[in-house]
């Protein structure tokens, strides 16, 4: 096959990355094949259902799915057959006991698909990994793919931020190819010719560096985040006011006010977990003083959920007892993913010192329920915050944003809230008669 032809796409492990990725990729008109090895997540998605929650995705997947372009299988051998371009997806969550990343799936996937490889084809990772692990893997594919070395691997990590993921893979800001050859190079070109037609700019680079560039990334996104908050915890020390503080930054082009909202901190299925992986690495590697930091960006987020429920007792005179609307448990909004959120640590530290926490999330409750069935849930922030000692906002939904204080004053037992996120206007609860606390805010 000419290498600038149009190439037929394989997307293995389709979760949030991976379903996406297949389903934008075949609005843009490519033939692609999701593979995983959860059936039901297969069967949802050949049935036009998304399992996660995803603005804007639905209706994407029934448009591909309608166009006959997108397909979804369990089958490596399919795999091997259909595809020109294989992206690699699964997850590479923190190894349990362990700050490392878990490389089991990846290396299931790849002993999987290998063997399958009959002709030429390039093996695309996308899944977050060590440095390193794409020289391993090419090691793995040449011995197991009857294709031998006529297959490569590339690396093309990924930016999309969960409820922008579609804007984000259609629209990214750059593109970072990771290749061993021209051969790799054009194949990749050819796989993301819609979006390069918009003018993206692309890096392209080595497998190391493009392993490189997304932990560097998400790296600097969690330390823009622990900055702030590490000036919170100074400005709550001499009663400074840390929103004044960050929009201030915020107004130097040289700063900028992106990453740089205070509040509760990180979590979520990605920066917690890379931000510990890249630490761990680079200490294999005899570079870990060169990130040691990391360490004190991910200490400075977990003092932000001890110093939000501090918060609570110290309003209260303590937490046992205590009637507490929990608003949020999604790690952030227009998101139903629980994994690492902060809200509902926060929720259920204070269900352990004896609060009776109620939690409320838009989108997911579900997911909460499941996880953590010993909380107790409601239907509506309304619900929650009935007969509430305070009300705790964990994660900044614009439904709570627009709640009007003197609506719920009717049905809370004491005009008490903490916000969390630094989301409502302070002055507005406080002159509708509200206890207004923030951290970081006198
Ligand atoms: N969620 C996000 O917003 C982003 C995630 N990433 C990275 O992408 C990777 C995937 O993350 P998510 O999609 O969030 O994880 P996820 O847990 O939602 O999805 C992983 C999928 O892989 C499947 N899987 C596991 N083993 C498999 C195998 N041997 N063969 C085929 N499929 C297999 C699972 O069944 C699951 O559907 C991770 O490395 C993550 O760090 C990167 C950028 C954004
Ligand atoms: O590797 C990944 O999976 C992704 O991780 C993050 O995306 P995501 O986890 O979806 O969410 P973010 O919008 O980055 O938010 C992460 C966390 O930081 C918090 N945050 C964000 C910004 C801020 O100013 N303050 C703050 O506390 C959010 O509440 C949330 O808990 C990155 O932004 C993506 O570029 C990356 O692809």
């Amino acid at each position: 096959m000419n290498p600038t032809e149009s190439p037929r796409l394989t997307v293995i492990g389709t979760g949030y990355l991976g379903a996406t990725h297949a389903i934008c990729m075949a609005v843009l008109g490519f033939e692609v094949l999701g593979v995983d090895v959860d059936q039901r997540k297969v069967d949802r998605l050949a049935s036009g259902e998304v399992p996660f929650f995803e603005p804007g995705l639905p209706e994407l997947l029934t448009k591909a799915l309608e166009s006959g372009r997108l397909r979804f299988t369990t089958s490596f051998e399919e795999a091997g057959e259909f595809g020109d371009v294989h992206f690699l997806c699964v997850g590479t969550p923190q190894q349990p006991g362990s700050d490392a990343a878990d490389l089991t799936y990846v290396d299931a996937a790849v002993r999987a698909l290998a063997p399958n490889l009959t002709r030429r084809a390039l093996v695309v990772g996308k899944s977050t990994v060590p440095v390193g692990t794409a020289q391993r893997i090419t090691g793995v594919i040449h011995d197991l793919a009857p294709a031998g070395e006529e297959v490569e691997v590339a690396w093309n990590p990924e930016f999309l931020r969960e409820g922008f993921a579609v804007d984000d893979t259609m629209r990214p800001d750059r593109l970072v190819f990771g290749v061993a050859s021209d051969w790799a190079l054009e194949r990749l070109e050819a796989a993301f010719r819609p979006i390069l037609d918009l003018g993206t700019p692309v890096v392209r680079t080595d497998l190391a560096t493009a392993e490189l560039v997304k932990v560097a990334a998400n790296s600097f996104l969690a330390t823009k985040i622990s900055y702030i908050n590490a000036m919170a915890e100074v400005c709550e020390a001499v009663g400074a006011d840390i929103k004044h503080l960050a929009d201030s930054l915020a107004l130097d082009d040289r700063i900028g006010g992106k990453f740089l909202k205070p509040g509760l901190g990180f979590g979520g299925g990605c920066l917690p977990k890379d931000i510990r992986a890249f630490a761990h690495r680079a200490e294999e590697l005899g570079v870990g003083q060169a990130v040691s930091f990391l360490r004190e960006v991910d200490d400075i987020n977990r003092r932000r959920r001890a110093r939000t429920v501090d918060l609570v007792r110290e309003m209260l005179g303590g937490i046992s007892g205590k009637r507490i609307a929990a608003w949020g448990a999604a790690f952030k909004p227009n998101s139903d993913d629980i994994r690492d959120a902060p809200a509902l640590d926060v929720a259920r530290t204070m269900h352990g010192l004896g609060g009776h926490v109620r939690v409320f999330d838009p989108a997911a409750l579900d997911n909460a329920r499941r996880a953590f069935p010993e909380l107790r849930y409601g239907d509506s922030a309304f619900d929650v915050a009935r007969d509430a000692d305070v009300v705790v906002l964990l994660t900044e939904w614009s439904d709570f944003k627009e709640i009007e204080p003197d609506a719920l004053a009717q049905v809370v037992r004491h005009k008490r809230i903490v916000d969390g996120r630094h989301a409502l206007d302070a002055e507005k609860w406080r002159s509708a008669g509200w206890e207004y606390r923030a951290l970081g805010r006198s």
